[in-house]
């Protein structure tokens, strides 16, 4: 999956940063004025040193005022600097919140075609531990880092002004912590992005192992598994591990860097004092304030790890907006509910063609019944009717439209598949429903529930606030039919079923047969049809051996030309009448 690059990753956060401008310009403002506070302390203190040593007049007076003079900046830039933290904190929890929203906008757009073939454990990474990285750091982090920035400069400033020799003195002992810093950074983003990569391969490693694990089991890979997961481990372990090693180095360097400053300042400063070119007042004044350069400092050094993870992190959470979709999916609504497959071919591989110059086309409110061996390509076919994919040649168009391109909300319009794979939230049973149609009602959704034969809405208390998971659950039937619910809701022109009861147990079956048998009236629908019972009720059936379309005809047409269909049909009739 794409990582957004330095460029995106910085448009991305000045356009989070001019989405809250007046926030920003508060921060900085508060801060400055915090900081500003923050120097006069330093500076009274020179001036008591140098009235003490002057010695004339009201000493103990001016002492006295100089020293309440201090003590009531304190007080000031405290409050200010807990204002400008209370400002920053709440700039970063509305960005944090509007960085995890647009990440679930561009998720959820990503046309189904799209997002089925995304690595999962990296999506779902993204999405939790990369998202709540940045999250933390814009809430946590930055507003420190704002305020440490600023107190900085304002120290800097202030050693300069106060004396442009001392000042000059102090900026060039700091160029160590420089040197240490742009080490650090210059090795900090690809190791962090490393982190972060190799935890997500871990991710999908456990992911996919459970998603098959009744195939694991069935084929015995339980070892081979084992082995890629740990494989995984080692290289997200080592990952970390460089990371670490990148502050073992920085950290006791910059230690020794940040001293150096106070030191140069003090040896400078006492031979300019002992030739009388500064006062004593004005060396101890310069010496504070870059002994002072020493708290800020040490906040960027500590979150300047957490802002380079976090860095990485954004680069991967804003990655998503840059998913290859191919085509621009289209924007006018499509009208006709026409679908043709025209000369379609399909490849998992890209080696061998699953599907093979397939020409066909769906009349509305018919119903099409697809026949054929295991493996000649009928759930490849339903999943190119469905949308989730696109052919590699050929087309797959509804209206004229490739059915692939359409986006979600449109989709769900047109045409839905129905396989027993569906998703119940650990979610109210309304907020289940509403993703079919988000603008539905309650009484759109207690009527859809009603189609289907969902009685047991009736008998729980909470009814359609009802958490599924906690306050009830629901059986295979239950869960079928809220999914035949959303359906309804979803109201498509075409259905396409896909093994919709081939797996559940007979009653099971037989509730969901019911239910289903009310959602496909007045509906196009094309079945792919494991009993030939099913293929028989249909108006016309389409068969396929070995990724090709051999026939399609109405079941009587098919008996009569006693080609693949008669035959098998004569078979079958053969051993129900035996
Ligand atoms: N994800 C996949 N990756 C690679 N090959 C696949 C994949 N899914 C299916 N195939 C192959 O594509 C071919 C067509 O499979 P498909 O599932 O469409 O057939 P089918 O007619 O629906 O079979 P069945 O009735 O057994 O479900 C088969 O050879 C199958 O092995």
């Amino acid at each position: 999956m794409p990582v957004a690059s330095r460029a995106e990753v910085r448009a991305a956060a000045l356009s989070d940063l001019a989405a809250d401008r007046k926030a920003v310009v508060g921060v900085v403002l508060v801060n400055g004025l915090a900081s500003a506070a923050g120097l006069v302390g330093p500076l009274l203190l020179g001036r008591i040193i140098d009235t003490i040593q002057a010695g004339s007049g009201d000493v103990l007076g001016a002492v006295d005022r100089l020293a309440f003079g201090a003590l009531l900046f304190t007080v000031v830039q405290t409050v200010l600097s807990w204002w400008a933290l209370k400002l920053g904190y709440r700039y970063g929890e509305r960005t944090a919140a509007r960085v995890r929203e647009r990440f679930l906008r561009r998720t959820l757009a990503l046309p189904p075609r799209v997002a089925d073939h995304l690595p999962a454990g990296d999506l779902i990474a993204r999405g939790s531990n990369d998202a709540s990285l940045v999250a933390y750091t814009l809430r946590a982090a930055v507003p420190e880092v704002l305020v440490a920035i600023v107190h900085a400069v304002f120290l800097v400033v202030a050693v300069l002004v106060l004396d442009p020799l001392l000042g000059l003195c102090g900026l060039v002992c700091l160029i160590g912590v420089g040197a240490a810093v742009r080490w650090y950074l210059r090795r900090a983003r690809p190791a962090y992005l490393a982190v972060a990569a190799t935890s997500a391969e871990m991710a999908d490693a456990v992911a996919s192992t459970a998603k098959g694990a009744r195939t694991v089991e069935l084929l015995g890979l339980e070892q081979r598994r084992t082995e890629v997961t740990e494989a995984a481990v080692t290289r997200a372990r080592s990952a970390r591990l460089d990371a670490l090693w990148l502050r073992t180095v920085l950290f006791p360097w910059s230690e020794i860097a940040l001293a150096l400053p106070v030191v140069g300042v003090l040896l400078v400063g006492g031979a300019l004092y002992g030739n009388d070119v500064v006062s004593l007042g004005t060396v101890v004044t310069a010496a504070v304030y870059l002994r002072q350069l020493i708290g800020p400092l040490d906040t960027l050094m500590l979150w300047i790890e957490q802002l380079q993870g976090a860095g990485a992190s954004y680069a991967r959470v804003e990655g998503v907006g840059d998913i290859p979709q191919a085509d621009a999916q289209v924007a006018q609504r499509v009208s006709d509910e026409r679908i043709r497959v025209d000369n379609a071919h399909y490849s998992y591989t890209g080696v061998r063609d699953v599907l093979r110059g397939i020409d066909l086309s769906v009349r509305p409110g018919e119903r099409l019944a697809i026949v054929g061996t295991s493996g000649a390509g009928k759930s490849t076919l339903a999943r190119l009717l469905a949308g989730l994919d696109r052919p590699h040649t050929g087309a797959v168009t509804i209206g004229g439209t490739p059915v692939a391109d359409l986006p979600p909300d449109q989709l769900r319009e047109h045409v839905v598949l129905i396989t027993q794979d569906h998703h119940i939230f650990h979610d109210t049973i309304r907020d289940n429903l509403l993703i079919a149609k988000p603008s539905a009602t309650d009484e759109e959704m207690r009527a859809a529930l009603d189609a289907v034969g969902a009685g047991w809405l009736d008998d729980l208390a909470e009814g359609l606030d009802t958490e599924i998971g906690t306050d009830a659950t629901l059986d295979d039937a239950g869960a079928q039919q809220l999914s035949l619910a959303r359906v309804v809701l979803a109201d498509p022109h075409t259905l396409i079923l896909d093994e919709a009861t081939s797996l559940l147990d007979p009653r099971t079956a037989r509730q969901t047969e019911q239910s289903l048998a009310s959602v496909l009236q007045g509906r196009t629908v094309i079945a792919i049809a494991h009993r030939l019972q099913t293929a028989h009720d249909a108006d016309r059936i389409a068969v396929m051996e070995a990724g090709q379309l051999v026939e399609l005809g109405t079941h009587d047409e098919l008996v009569h030309a006693g080609r693949t269909y008669g035959k098998l049909w004569q078979t079958w009739h053969a051993e129900s009448d035996g």
